[in-house]
């Protein structure tokens, strides 16, 4: 978050540096994301889209205390996702589109599981003196947090999944596909949908496989799509299949992890099969202006994995290691920062 001022007054006395805008920014931030993630598991967004309401009248209909309700509401309306129409808060166009249930595009279930952040960020100071990360993949099975993980992951890949589908160059007469670490297989789905006669097995963590199954039979994609549990460190991927994903997965590994993940898919693969590789790649030619997205993001993967983000030159060798051809990189657009990489076993 950038602090800019409001008036010019502002803004010369934060370009001449005599406002302490570390005080800002450091606090700023959080605001913004405590009252979005807020509205969005109190339900206010919903209610207020069902019929619009006063502060006083939201508070009493959701059980809430009227007085922050209408501090949240305030808070949320300078954000830009409600507005208030003849004194009662309706939300804006923005929260309609992002935020509700029933929106194609509704991204609520990934900022509602933003809440689970706030404790791993505030480890950071202990992190970094040499105390243990949180590695959240270690939650049980049926540990509630699985669904809303997994149900965010598949906001967020409904967005990127036909892109990415119309990006991979799957071989001719293809028809198998591992999805390591697939999660919610909606990937894997939208692939097999665009190829004819392809099918795809998703290989996760139970509590993952568990929420990941439910979606793809909800979408009615269970004839194209079956999740298998399993470790991608451990598990036995079989062979001969045409196509191996590993979306968003390597930033939760370690480089020996992955390197033998690699070597372990390659074996999996039949010779001319692909591999993508989907992530945020740091160190990208430009160590001098780190990009943004892929630092923060790099320093949560350390904080929930204890892994990182990683460069494109690390990738390159693990996969050359493993037996594949140098990665071709697209970039996909709808979500941002994130780099496809495709390489052939060799
Ligand atoms: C960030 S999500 C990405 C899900 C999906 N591939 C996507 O791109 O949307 C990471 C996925 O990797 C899985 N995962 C993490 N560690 C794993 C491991 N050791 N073995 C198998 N799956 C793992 C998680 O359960 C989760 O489904």
């Amino acid at each position: 978050m950038v602090v800019r001022g409001e008036t010019w007054r502002e803004r010369v006395a934060l370009r001449t540096r005599l406002a302490p805008v570390p005080a800002f920014e450091s606090l700023a931030g959080m605001a913004l994301s405590g009252a979005l993630i807020a509205g969005v598991r109190l339900g206010l967004f919903e209610e207020l889209a069902r019929r619009p309401a006063t502060a006083e009248e939201l508070a009493s209909r959701l059980s809430l205390r009227t007085d922050s309700t209408r501090l949240l509401l305030d808070g949320i309306e300078a954000l830009g996702y409600l507005r208030r129409r003849r004194g009662r808060y309706v939300p804006t166009g923005r929260a309609r589109r992002w935020l509700l249930a029933a929106s194609p595009r509704s991204v609520a279930h990934f900022v509602a599981s933003h809440q689970d952040y706030w404790h791993w960020w505030a480890s950071l100071p202990d992190v970094a003196r040499g105390g243990t990360v949180v590695d959240h993949h270690t939650a049980a099975p049926d540990d509630p947090y699985w669904r809303e993980y997994i149900t965010g992951q598949y906001e967020l890949a409904r967005f990127s999944a036909p892109e990415l589908a119309a990006a991979l160059p799957v071989p001719d007469g293809a028809r198998r596909v591992l999805d390591v670490g697939g999660g919610h297989g909606w990937f894997a789905a939208q692939l097999c949908r665009r190829h004819p006669g392809l099918r795809a097995t998703v290989v996760d963590l139970p509590g993952s496989a568990a929420v990941g199954r439910d979606i793809i039979r909800t979408a009615g994609y269970g004839h194209l799509v079956e999740h298998r549990e399993g470790d991608a460190r451990s598990a036995d991927f079989g062979s001969g299949y045409d196509v191996a994903l590993c979306l968003n997965l390597i930033h939760h590994l370690q480089p020996p992890e992955i390197a033998a993940l690699f070597r372990r898919i390659h074996a999996a693969l039949r010779p001319g099969g692909v591999i993508a590789v989907l992530d945020l790649f740091g160190d990208s030619g430009r160590p001098h202006r780190p990009d943004a997205a892929a630092s923060c993001l790099g320093l949560l993967f350390h904080l929930t994995s204890g892994a990182s983000v990683y460069s494109p030159g690390q990738l390159t060798e693990w996969l050359r290691d493993a037996g594949f051809t140098p990665p071709h990189r697209t970039r996909l657009q709808r979500i941002p920062a994130q780099s496809l990489y495709v390489a052939t076993a060799t």
